[in-house]
């Protein structure tokens, strides 16, 4: 934790003297996400300038889905701002440091209107903010069917279990692989996806042998995506069926196709 985070944190005094009890208690009443003692703080800067209350959102839009198992059908895209990572492939860099502090309850009418079944979450990393959590109950309870993308950076335990989940497990040349939470394996469901973005050889090796050691396959539905530009839809292909694994389901950034690769808002 960094000392610019733990001052823009701090609990008023009278909160801390309530919680001296346990440390337990103390830590339930001050940590946030991005308390982590790995987290840079200046990425996570920008959060803290943001009213009580309110989502940092960089963009909400609808498009047709371009991942998972969902593809190709019409969602609607609610990206939160500000990312803790920063994979040497991300395509996202500029939600970084840009955003737009809203209610929750006016994000629910924005994607509310546009009438769509499908809502996904993405970023950023979604899980650093934690009004997050009664914004997709709502959603869920107007039933929505919820997506969330995360790194997988963070712990799963708070996300409501109707959630579908679409965790990275980072791979090495994401440069972000010592962040991976395999505490959170545990907590996936079987309807729930593991997505693996493969850079290289050395990627796609490395996502091998974590399928195999963690018998990923037995516990959830795994994707395989080649980073654009970086490795070509038939060099994964043709690996994946070297491979012999039956069940890792290659994927293509339908939206990266369809629209201009670098366009925003699709
Ligand atoms: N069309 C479309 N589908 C997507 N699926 C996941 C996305 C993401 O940025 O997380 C994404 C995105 O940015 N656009
Ligand atoms: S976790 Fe996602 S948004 Fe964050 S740096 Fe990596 S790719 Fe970009
Ligand atoms: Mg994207």
């Amino acid at each position: 934790m960094s000392a610019s985070v733990h001052l823009v944190n701090r609990p008023p005094p009278a909160t801390i003297l309530q919680a001296t009890a346990t440390r337990s208690r103390l830590l339930f009443l001050i940590e946030t996400p991005w308390m982590h003692p790995t987290i840079p703080a200046h990425r996570v800067a920008l959060l803290t300038t943001r009213p009580t209350g309110t989502l940092l959102i960089h963009e909400i839009y609808r498009s047709l889905q371009g991942e998972s198992s969902y593809a190709g059908l019409p969602c609607v895209f609610v990206r939160l701002s500000v990312c803790d990572l920063r994979c040497k492939w991300c395509d996202t860099p500029h939600a970084f440091g840009q955003g737009t502090p809203m209610d929750p309850a006016a994000i629910r009418e924005q994607v509310l209107a546009f009438d769509c079944p499908l809502v996904e979450f993405t970023g950023g990393e979604p899980l650093l903010q934690p009004e997050i959590h009664p914004l997709m109950r709502q959603l869920l309870n107007d039933g929505k069917t919820v997506l969330l993308e995360t790194s997988g950076a963070h712990d799963l335990t708070p996300v409501d279990p109707r959630v579908h989940l679409i965790m990275d497990l980072k791979c090495p040349d994401s440069g972000e692989v010592a962040r991976n939470r395999w505490e959170n394996l545990p907590l996936l469901k079987p309807s729930d996806e593991i997505k693996f973005v493969i850079a290289s050889r050395v990627d796609f090796d490395w996502m091998i042998a974590t399928v195999r050691e963690h018998q990923l396959a037995e516990r959830c539905s795994l994707l395989a995506s080649a980073v654009f530009g970086s490795v070509t839809p038939l060099q994964l292909a043709n690996w994946l069926l070297e491979s012999g694994e039956q069940k890792i389901r290659m994927q293509l950034q339908l939206h990266k196709y369809i629209w201009d690769p670098q366009a925003r808002g699709v």
